[in-house]
């Protein structure tokens, strides 16, 4: 599986504002560039702060660049969210694509069965929160090789800890948002004494901010 987590950030490293609502970061340029990147994915990955937060669709992808790359199927929308918090009337499990709930044993079986009936196809990896390699591994199994995960900053930290993530891509933006109860790239509880190496692959103009890409070192 190839893991790579985008998202955009203020020149401050913050995604959002402390209020944790939905900001436009990306430019028109990055928007562009970021549906490109969606449709050449399998699946596109949030945490159920993102859902509560924002209530991305995430059907929104380059069309055309899909069917130049896959001429079928469309990139599958999968949430990170232990506990079953998504709304049933989340903007996720509407529309054609599929979507994953991945979720652990503390989602009570009543409430998993509703995500089943509201259309989400359902994998419990973990006791109290999820499990992400085994999330992935099962994603894996259903055919998912390729993975985009957009955030927040609590999922993004665990995707690096638990070493899953292959590339990393930020856009800057231009504007400070500022609040130390704001999110940042990599929240949780933060690397101590050993911290994710990155090799530097690309620096970008675009529009009025910068795109930065690189590679992970995972051992
Ligand atoms: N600028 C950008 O590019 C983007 C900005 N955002 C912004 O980020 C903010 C949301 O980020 P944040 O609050 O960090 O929430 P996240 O979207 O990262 O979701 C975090 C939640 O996911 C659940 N979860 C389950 N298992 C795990 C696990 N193994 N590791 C981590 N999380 C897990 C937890 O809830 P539980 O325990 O209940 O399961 C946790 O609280 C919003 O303001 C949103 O607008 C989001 C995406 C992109
Ligand atoms: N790349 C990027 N730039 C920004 O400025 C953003 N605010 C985000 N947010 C992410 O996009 C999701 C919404 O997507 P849809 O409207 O559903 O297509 C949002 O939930 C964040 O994950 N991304």
């Amino acid at each position: 599986m190839h893991v790579l987590v985008n998202a955009a950030m203020s020149a401050d490293g913050k995604l959002a504002t402390h209020r944790r609502e939905q900001l436009r970061i990306s430019g028109d340029a990055d928007f562009a560039r970021v549906d490109r990147r969606r449709a050449e994915v399998d699946a596109i990955v949030v945490g159920v702060g993102t859902v509560i937060a924002d209530d991305p669709s995430l059907i929104r992808f380059d069309r055309e660049r899909r069917s130049e790359i896959e001429p079928t199927g469309v990139p599958a929308r999968v949430v990170v969210d232990s506990r079953g918090r998504t709304p049933l009337d989340a903007g996720l499990l509407s529309g054609d694509a599929p979507t994953y709930l991945l979720t652990s044993e503390a989602t009570p079986p009543e409430r998993r069965d509703a995500f089943r009936d509201a259309g989400a196809r359902v994998i419990v990896a973990g006791t109290d929160r999820v499990n992400l390699p085994d999330a992935f591994g099962a994603l894996e199994r259903e055919g998912i090789e390729r993975l985009l995960v957009e955030g927040g900053g609590e999922l993004i930290f665990s995707c690096f800890e638990a070493e899953l993530v292959d590339e990393l891509s930020v856009y800057v933006g231009s504007l400070v948002i500022g609040g130390q109860d704001a999110p940042t790239l990599a929240d949780g509880n933060g690397f101590v004494e050993s911290f994710p190496a990155l090799t530097l692959r690309g620096v970008e103009r675009l529009g009025d901010g910068v795109l930065l890409r690189w590679r992970v070192e995972n051992e």
